[in-house]
């Protein structure tokens, strides 16, 4: 190696229980630099062939242990997670751009609780029977694993989200195929290197990196694949279900989102201000649970503007590392330049920007001037027909609009083509029931924000999504269920 030049980390791909390499590689960047740190495997239909062999071998064997031996196995794996935790947050901090502390608070502990809380679901499911007396006859259901299921993840919560889906997959007796974002692989290569000690069989746990077009289609076009469960965008879960459709596979889709925030006059501002700029400029924006509607009753719309913009302008953008950051840097250089034309956008339609892009300086070390940095933006004077207002940014960027009713504001939050989360600001608790149950949005958060109950469904209506992510949710979803008659 040349003097001067770093090592670029390599990954492989995680079959059968064993590192191989492949025959290309894609770079990958640290988003906090701009520069190249790490070669991704560029994985196609041979390497999905090969995962589909391990995967087929290894399901009799698993799917035949008893949910308590599986049980056990996800339990250890949430040690080791958990034992992994600063490595783990260093390197999807490193990887995704997102701050160190988040990483060390939020992701890597919700990877083990992932593990933790299927390892203990799984011991919890119980099955229907009924009786027909007068035929002697007695019913009942059995689930049992669907086989080998793909296993989509995105970029914004990697390991959280990867393994939101591989905890309830093998739990129930399957094995998986998994294809992270090919911006963010290096946790899940890092997860692949517990696996062995954890007790975690070969072929159970696949792990095939690369691009969606490339390896995400083979893996989705599998015929032996007979389920896939995606999170990401609306026009790849379209393309998915186009590929899919001939096999007639079984999918879940959690997708985007343009999530209201309705605050009324009798809200508690001490708690509602920082709250929303929480759930607007979290994580960069990049979750799809972010706030980017902020609709505030005309009473109050000033005085919530004022502060809001001031709490805003206190959340601070710094490196990654910097314990007082609370935002690091976005994704991508493409995905940094889409999110600055949405404001260029608004800019140009006459809304007004209160601060952020365009209108405050950032301040970053030499060293970081390449990386994709953007301010907290909020915006105002903007039209409910502005693209700002219609569709997801899933970036640090928020809008906030004057309301003057309740009936108006629930018909505004429900005009746009999603439907996964709100939250609703009051202190009359019959307003807030009444509001929650008229919006069209799977969840729902009245006085707070991301108070995650993992037992209860999760997903969007509408097209942030088909089917829901929970215990039962995700127990039912990998699994079939049979309906077994016994004449007596
Ligand atoms: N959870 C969410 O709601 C997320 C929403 N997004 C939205 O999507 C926009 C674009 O982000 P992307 O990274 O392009 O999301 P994406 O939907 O393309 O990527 C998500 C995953 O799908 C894979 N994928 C892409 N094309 C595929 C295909 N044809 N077949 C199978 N798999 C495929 C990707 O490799 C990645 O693993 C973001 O700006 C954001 O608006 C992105 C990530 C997460
Ligand atoms: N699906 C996403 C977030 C999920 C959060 C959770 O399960 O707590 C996303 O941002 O894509």
């Amino acid at each position: 190696m040349a003097a001067g030049k770093k090592e670029l980390l390599m990954l492989e791909n995680f079959i059968g229980g064993q590192f191989l390499p492949c025959n290309s590689y894609i770079d990958s960047y640290d988003p906090s630099t701009g520069e190249v740190y790490c070669k991704v495997p560029n994985s196609g239909k041979e390497e999905i062939e090969a995962a589909v062999e391990a995967a087929r071998e290894a399901f009799p064997a698993w799917s035949s242990r008893s949910p308590q031996e599986r049980s056990l196995v996800l339990n250890r794996l949430a040690d080791l997670v958990e034992q992994s935790l600063e490595e783990l947050a260093q390197a999807e901090s490193k990887d995704q751009g997102k701050t160190l502390t988040l990483a060390r608070t939020m992701d890597i502990p919700r990877a083990a609780q992932n593990f933790r809380f299927f390892a203990s679901a799984i011991l919890h499911h119980v099955t229907e029977c009924t009786q027909m007396d007068h035929l002697s006859c007695m019913h009942y259901t059995v689930r049992t694993p669907v086989g080998i299921a793909g296993l989509i993840s995105p970029w914004n919560l990697p390991l959280y989200l990867l393994t939101w889906k591989i905890a309830p997959a093998i739990a129930a007796g399957n094995t998986v195929i998994a294809k992270p974002s090919e911006l963010t692989s290096v946790t899940a290569w890092m997860l692949c290197k517990l696996l062995d000690k954890a007790g975690v069989p070969p072929g159970v746990i696949n792990i095939v990196f690369g691009t969606g077009p490339r390896v995400g289609e083979a893996l989705v076009s599998h015929p032996e694949v007979p389920l896939i469960s995606f999170t990401g965008s609306q026009p790849t879960a379209e393309r998915i279900t186009q590929l899919s459709a001939p096999h007639c596979k079984k999918l879940s889709l959690e997708l985007g989102g343009k999530n209201p925030a309705i605050i009324f006059e009798d809200a508690n501002l001490e708690e509602c201000i920082p709250a929303t700029v929480r759930s607007s400029f979290a994580n960069q924006g990049e979750i799809c649970l972010c706030t980017s509607r902020i609709f505030v009753q005309r009473s109050i719309y000033s005085e919530f503007l004022k502060r809001f913009v001031e709490a805003s302008r206190k959340w601070k953008v710094g490196i990654p590392s910097d314990p007082s950051a609370n935002m690091g840097a976005l994704i991508s250089k493409a995905h940094l330049e889409k999110v600055r034309s949405y404001v260029m956008k608004a800019r140009a339609e006459g809304a007004q920007i209160l601060c952020g892009e365009g209108v405050d300086q950032l301040s970053l070390p030499l060293r970081n001037q390449a990386g994709y940095f953007m301010l907290p933006t909020v915006i105002t004077d903007i039209k409910d027909e502005s693209c700002c207002m219609k569709e997801e940014i899933f970036g640090p960027v928020t809008c906030v609009v004057p309301f003057d009713s309740e009936e108006e504001v629930i018909k505004r939050a429900n005009s746009v083509k999603y439907g996964l989360a709100a939250t609703v600001w009051s202190n009359n608790v019959g307003r807030t029931h009444r509001v929650a149950k008229k919006l069209q949005s799977g969840l729902v958060w009245t006085n707070c924000w991301l108070i995650r109950e993992l037992n209860l469904p999760f997903g969007g209506m509408k097209s942030s999504g088909i089917g829901r992510e929970g215990a039962k949710d995700s127990y039912d979803f990998f699994t079939e269920i049979k309906t077994i008659t016994v004449k007596h």
